[in-house]
C-alpha cells in the first residue's frame, strides 16, 4: 500500500513482511546500477529503510553497493571453473547450483532481519538464462516467493529496444519468464536519460502503432513487395503479446539520474497486493494439493499393510510359512531370473547422480564429468 504521495509509509509496512525483488535482464541492460540506485534511493529518504541485497552473479568483478550477502563469498568462480574444467558459463552455472545447496541459510538470515528492512533485493547474473533456465533460478525463485512477497523486476535496455524487433524479442523474453515464475511482473525501461520509454508505451497499448512502424522498418517487405515472413510472424506475435500487456506494469527509470524511482516503488508495492491476491491462493493450493497426494500415499501404504495382517490372522498356519527364513535366502541366490535389477552404477550416463560438492579436482581423471546446459 502507498502513502498519499505515492511512497511507502512506513507506519504502514513495519508490520508488513519485506518485497523480494528479483531483479533480472540481460547482460549490460543496467541490472547492477539499477540495484545501486535502488539501494541509494532507499538509503537517502528517511521515511524508507535502507534495502537487504543479496549478489547472486559470482562472476561479476564490482558491484557497485555493499550487498548483504554475496555469492562470491562463499564460491570461488574462478576456481570451480579449474576444478571443474569448466568454460565461464558452465563456471557460473556451477557457483550458483553449489550456493543454491546452502540457500536455506541465506532465507534463515533474511528472514531473521525481516522485521527491519522492508525490500529484498536480488541482483542475477549477468547472463540471463543462467538464472532464468536453470534448475537453481528456479529454486532460489521458489524459495524466495514462498517465504515473502515477491516481485520480478524486468530491466531493459531502452536505447537498444528502439527496433520493432527487438522489442518483440526482449517482450517474448520477459513473457516466457513470467509464465514461468508466475509472479507479479514490472519491465523497468532502463536508461531513460538517453531514451525515453514512450514508444514502448505506446507500443505496447496500440497495437497498429506497432504495426506501423514494423511497416516503415526496413526489411519487412521481400522482392515482390509481400510481407516478409518475419514481418508476418511479429504481426501475429504483437496481437498474442497484446493479453500478455495487460498483465504487466511498465515504468521508466533512468538507474544514472534516479529519474522514475518513485513510480517504481510504486509499481512494488501494487505487486504486493497482486502476490496476495494472486500468487498465494495458488502456492496454498499446491501446498495442499502435495499434503493431500503425501497423505494418500501414506494411507494406501498403511492400508495394505493392515490387509496382509489381517489375512496373517486369518490365517496363522499360511503367516508363520511367510516368515522370512535366512538360511533359505542364501540357497535361493541364483533362482531370481525374472526380474531384472539394473545396475546404474555400470551405466555412466545419463542418469547417474554425482554429487559435485563432494567431489574433488582431478581425483578421477576417468571421471567425464557433466557439462552443464
Ligand atoms: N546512461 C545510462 N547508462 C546506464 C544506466 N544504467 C546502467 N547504465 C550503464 O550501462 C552499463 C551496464 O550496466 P550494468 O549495471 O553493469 O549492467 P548489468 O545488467 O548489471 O550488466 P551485467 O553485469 O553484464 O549483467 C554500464 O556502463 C552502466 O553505467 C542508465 O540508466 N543510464
Amino acid at each position: 500500500m502507498a502513502s498519499t504521495d505515492g511512497e511507502p509509509s512506513t507506519s504502514q509496512t513495519l508490520e508488513k513482511k519485506p518485497v523480494a525483488v528479483i531483479v533480472i535482464g540481460m547482460a549490460g541492460a543496467g541490472k547492477s546500477t539499477f540495484v545501486q540506485r535502488i539501494n541509494s534511493y532507499l538509503n537517502s529518504r528517511d521515511e524508507l529503510r535502507p534495502p537487504y541485497i543479496l549478489n547472486l552473479d559470482p562472476a561479476v568483478t564490482h558491484v557497485p553497493y555493499e550487498a548483504n550477502i554475496d555469492i562470491r563469498d562463499t564460491i570461488n568462480y574462478q576456481e570451480v571453473m579449474k576444478q571443474y574444467n569448466l568454460g565461464p558459463n558452465g563456471g557460473i552455472l556451477t557457483a550458483l547450483n553449489l550456493f543454491t545447496t546452502k540457500f536455506d541459510q541465506v532465507l534463515d538470515l533474511v528472514e531473521k532481519r525481516s522485521d527491519e528492512v522492508d525490500h529484498v533485493i536480488l541482483d542475477t547474473p549477468g547472463q540471463i538464462e543462467i538464472f532464468t533456465w536453470s534448475a537453481s533460478g528456479s529454486i532460489i525463485t521458489d524459495a524466495i516467493a514462498s517465504s515473502m512477497p515477491a516481485v520480478v523486476a524486468y530491466v531493459i535496455d531502452t536505447p537498444r529496444t528502439t527496433a520493432p524487433a527487438t522489442f518483440m524479442s526482449n517482450m517474448l523474453y520477459a513473457c516466457s519468464i513470467l509464465y514461468k515464475t508466475k509472479l507479479p511482473f514490472i519491465l523497468v525501461f532502463n536508461k531513460i536519460d538517453v531514451q525515453p520509454h514512450d514508444f514502448a508505451l505506446e507500443w505496447m497499448t496500440d497495437f497498429e502503432a506497432f504495426q506501423e512502424a514494423l511497416a516503415t522498418h526496413g526489411g519487412t517487405r521481400d522482392a515482390e513487395g509481400e510481407p516478409t515472413y518475419m514481418n508476418s510472424l511479429m504481426n501475429s506475435m504483437s496481437l498474442v503479446l497484446d493479453e500478455f500487456y495487460k498483465n504487466l506494469k511498465a515504468v521508466g527509470v533512468s538507474s544514472v539520474t534516479g529519474q522514475g524511482l518513485k513510480e517504481f516503488f510504486d509499481a512494488v508495492e501494487d505487486s504486493r497486493g497482486e502476490y496476495e491476491k494472486d500468487y498465494l491462493p495458488e502456492l496454498e493450493k499446491a501446498r495442499k494439493a502435495k499434503e493431500a497426494s503425501l497423505k494418500a500415499a501414506k494411507e494406501d501404504s498403511m492400508n495394505r499393510m493392515l490387509k496382509d495382517l489381517a489375512i496373517d490372522r486369518q490365517n496363522p498356519e499360511f503367516a508363520a510359512r511367510d516368515r522370512w527364513d535366512p538360511e533359505e535366502e542364501n540357497d535361493d541366490d541364483d533362482d531370481d531370473t525374472d526380474i531384472n535389477i539394473i545396475d546404474r552404477s555400470s551405466e555412466p550416463w545419463p542418469g547417474q547422480y554425482v554429487d559435485i560438492t563432494k567431489v574433488k579436482r582431478h581425483e578421477d581423471e576417468q571421471m567425464n564429468w557433466p557439462r552443464p546446459g
